[in-house]
């Protein structure tokens, strides 16, 4: 393993955590960020980074393979999540900086590692993006619908696969946001908490017109496939917390951040948790777990069969449109960020860090994500992209339980003022938690997963290593600095 003044193999170069940190005072348009969030606002930062599509759509894949045990497969979900959330806050108190598991991974295992990382975090950022995007596509259809009664033709709005040729308000939604990032919008800290709002009145509308009609006989038989099935349901209601190391980026504008950090993250899994788990219960309750499979925009079904009537179902959708469209707004800026750190390393080509001097965005980099992103979404199936999301999202989280063990031996120094308890234990059952949810995907999801971690590591021998800032500024044949 490498130590910081070694001379190590380029793909074993790390970057030390100092230099992170260092750099990490001046924002990528060469200003310093305002520390000027606190707890309370993290924590909704959070909760809008988590919520999004996922509890909208993702009950009609969970409730056949888990049945009313549902709620077991979101528990052991937020089970996996709680303990990496933990050595998220421990590697985010030691390195505040935007990078996240990027900068982790950039810390403790080295540049190939690092490189691999950002490619997965293209899988948890990119992708879900898209799979973020189709989720809203199919509430608008339904809003739409209820509304004035026209709602697109299923070939317009679902991808091949799915029954359609393109999904064209999905992929739309995505230009759109680009457009916004281009000309500087980005989410105030006050429109996000006004978004988390209508998120939790939404979902809590739904609870409270669900259990009206509760029926508990929807509840047997409580698990039909038994452990199994509580497993690969938790595999699939992983996407839903998807997102709650997007706290761990905002390090460098938070007051207090060694304090801050781990409270909001395992705060804002808390609270979706229990939403979660209150949305499946009701849902349930409402309408026979066998019946749940059919709808893609399964929570204004399911409103409307209680209500009798679309005002229900309207509202729902309402919310989910107006809820989701923010949450395509973080994702997409925190991909284009990540981007521009692996650029500014030289991992990656310098047009991804480019900032344009009018709009003091990176217009470029924006664009390239918008346009790869929106064809993703207009022709892959949204089973596909979710799934994929999730493999990304669970192998980065795996390895940022190690980068916690690797940190900790490799840096004893460095200080922490928060340390997840108990020694190894902790991030090793992360670790295995993560490694037991990515098991329960399909084979040709692996194979998808593999395939683009083979083509992530070419490119770092192709491209990353001979151009990376470290290589530059150390003795090629030597591996050492140059004096
Ligand atoms: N990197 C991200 N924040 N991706 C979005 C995650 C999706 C979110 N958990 C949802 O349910 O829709």
């Amino acid at each position: 393993m490498p130590t910081p003044g070694s001379t190590p193999r380029p793909s074993l170069r790390i970057k030390p955590v100092e230099a992170q940190i260092a750099e990490g005072g001046a924002d990528a348009e060469g200003h310093s960020l305002r520390r000027t969030m606190g707890l309370f606002q993290l924590t909704a930062f959070g909760i809008g980074a988590v919520v999004g599509t996922g509890i909208f759509v993702s009950l009609s894949d969970i409730v056949p393979v888990a049945g009313p045990a549902s709620i077991l497969s979101f528990l052991l979900a937020a089970a996996t999540c709680v303990l990496s959330g933990l050595s998220f806050a421990e590697l985010a108190g030691v390195i505040p900086v935007a990078g996240s598991s990027y900068a982790y991974a950039y810390a403790t295992f080295g540049e190939a590692v690092a490189f691999l990382m950002g490619g997965w975090l293209l899988l948890e950022y990119g992708v879900s993006l898209s799979a973020v995007a189709v989720g809203w596509g199919q509430y608008l259809n339904e809003l739409t619908g209820t509304l004035f009664g026209v709602a697109l033709p299923d070939a317009l709005s679902n991808p091949p696969g799915d029954g359609g040729l393109v999904n064209v308000p999905a992929a739309l939604l995505i230009m759109l946001v680009a457009l916004l990032l281009v000309r500087g919008v980005r989410e105030s800290a006050r429109a996000t908490t006004a978004m988390v709002v209508v998120k939790l009145v939404v979902l809590a509308l739904f609870v409270g017109l669900a259990l009206t009609a509760f029926d508990s006989g929807n509840l047997l038989p409580f698990a039909p496939h038994g452990l199994a099935g509580i497993g690969a349901g938790a595999s699939l209601a992983f996407f839903s917390y998807v997102g709650f190391d997007a706290i761990s980026t905002a390090g460098e504008e938070v007051h207090n951040p060694r304090r801050n950090l781990p409270l909001a993250i395992v705060g804002s899994i808390g609270v979706c948790t229990v939403l979660y788990c209150a949305v499946t219960l009701a849902a349930i309750g409402a309408m026979p777990p066998e019946r749940i499979g059919d709808s893609p925009a399964v929570l204004s079904t399911i409103a409307e069969s209680v209500s009798g009537s679309a005002t229900g179902a309207a509202v729902i959708a309402f919310g989910a449109v107006v809820a989701i469209a923010s949450v395509v707004l973080a994702v997409f800026y925190g991909q284009t960020r990540i981007l521009m750190s692996m650029s500014r390393d030289g991992l990656i080509p310098h047009v991804f860090e480019r900032v344009s001097p009018t709009t003091g965005t990176p217009v470029a980099n924006t664009w390239i994500v918008g346009g790869l992103f929106a064809v993703i979404a207009a022709v892959v199936p949204l089973k596909v992209v979710l799934d994929l999301t999730t493999i990304g999202s669970l192998a980065a989280m795996a390895l940022v339980n190690l980068c916690v063990l690797a940190l900790r031996r490799q840096r004893p120094d460095l200080p922490r003022n928060f340390t997840v308890p108990f020694g190894p234990v902790l991030p090793l059952l992360g670790f295995a938690f993560c490694l037991y949810l990515s098991v329960g995907f399909g084979g040709s999801t692996w194979i998808l997963f593999l395939a683009f971690s083979v083509l992530c590591l070419l490119g770092y021998v192709a491209y990353g290593r001979r151009h990376s800032r470290l290589a530059v500024a150390t003795d090629p044949v030597e591996g050492a600095p140059i004096p």
